[in-house]
């Protein structure tokens, strides 16, 4: 079982969680250190997105404990858990840019949670500051050049480099990517996965992303994490796992995977 140590900053303990009568998540403990980039990996249905879901409660766990950043996410109040949240990275597969908005206002959106009140990040949007840190965000990820651009008018590589953008402005220590790269073609999605690692990497943020592609999985993941019907079914080291027993993450599950109704 995994324990956690000074280290840690992702600390799950029996984890359940359960759909009406279906089991998404089955007793799952994992715990990740600082700076650690795991690749979670499973079949449809096994539980990635559930499991990156409840570390922040945006699904409701039914059983276990949570430690995010040491706050133990099981008895956060609502306002703890929005402070939480604000502090969480992440990046998924359906970005949601606002379109009508330009692509710099989009990533300084992202400095949101860092305003104690609305009021507060309004007058902080307008400063010369903000503005500064947001084309600093878009020069990383090299879009720079388009910060006026309508987000409506940009490409599906674009539009996730912009959210890896405005993650960023959140200043987070850690960060979740759930499928960054599924709806986006081989060349853009490999761009995309370059970007996350390098900046996770040279910010020693705690990444967390699920992947359906192996071969993506097996170039970025130092850790890997695999899922079969909601138990972890492998934790160890990309480097020491097989082709075959990549591929077998894969075969078939045998339980019902269908999408009943939320509880
Ligand atoms: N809101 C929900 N209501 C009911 N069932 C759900 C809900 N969300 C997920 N499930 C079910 O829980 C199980 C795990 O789903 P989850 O989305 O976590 O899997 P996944 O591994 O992320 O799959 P995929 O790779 O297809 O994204 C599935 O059987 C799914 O149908």
């Amino acid at each position: 079982m995994s324990r956690p140590t000074a280290e840690t900053v992702i600390d799950v303990q029996g984890l359940t969680k359960d759909f009406g009568a279906h089991r998404a998540l089955d007793k799952v403990s994992l715990t990740i250190d600082a700076g650690e980039n795991v690749v979670l990996l499973g079949a449809n249905g096994s539980g990635k997105s559930t499991l990156l879901k409840c570390l922040t409660r945006l699904v409701e766990p039914t059983e276990g404990t949570i430690h995010v950043n040491q706050v133990d996410v099981m008895k956060c109040s609502k306002t703890e858990l929005a402070r939480l949240r604000k502090h969480v990275g992440v990046v998924f597969q359906n970005i949601n840019l606002i379109d009508q908005l330009s692509v710099l206002t989009n990533v300084i959106h992202g400095s949101l949670g860092r305003a104690p009140s609305i009021r507060n990040w309004y007058a902080a949007t307008a400063s010369a500051e903000i503005r500064a840190e947001a084309m600093d965000a878009l020069a990383r990820v090299d879009l720079a050049e388009i910060a006026d651009r309508r987000a409506s008018a940009l490409s599906g590589g674009q539009r996730q480099r912009v959210a890896i953008a405005r993650m960023l402005m959140q200043q987070p220590k850690i960060v979740l990517a759930d499928e960054p790269v599924a709806a986006l073609d081989p060349h853009a999605g490999r761009e995309v996965m370059d970007l996350l690692w390098e900046i996770c990497s040279e910010q020693n943020l705690t990444l967390v992303c699920t992947l359906h592609q192996l071969n993506l999985a097996r170039e970025y993941g130092g850790r890997m994490v695999a899922l079969r019907e909601g138990k972890i079914d492998l934790d160890t080291h990309m480097d020491l796992v097989a082709d075959e027993q990549l591929q077998d993450i894969y075969t078939i599950q045998t339980a019902s995977v269908g999408r009943g109704s939320e509880s």
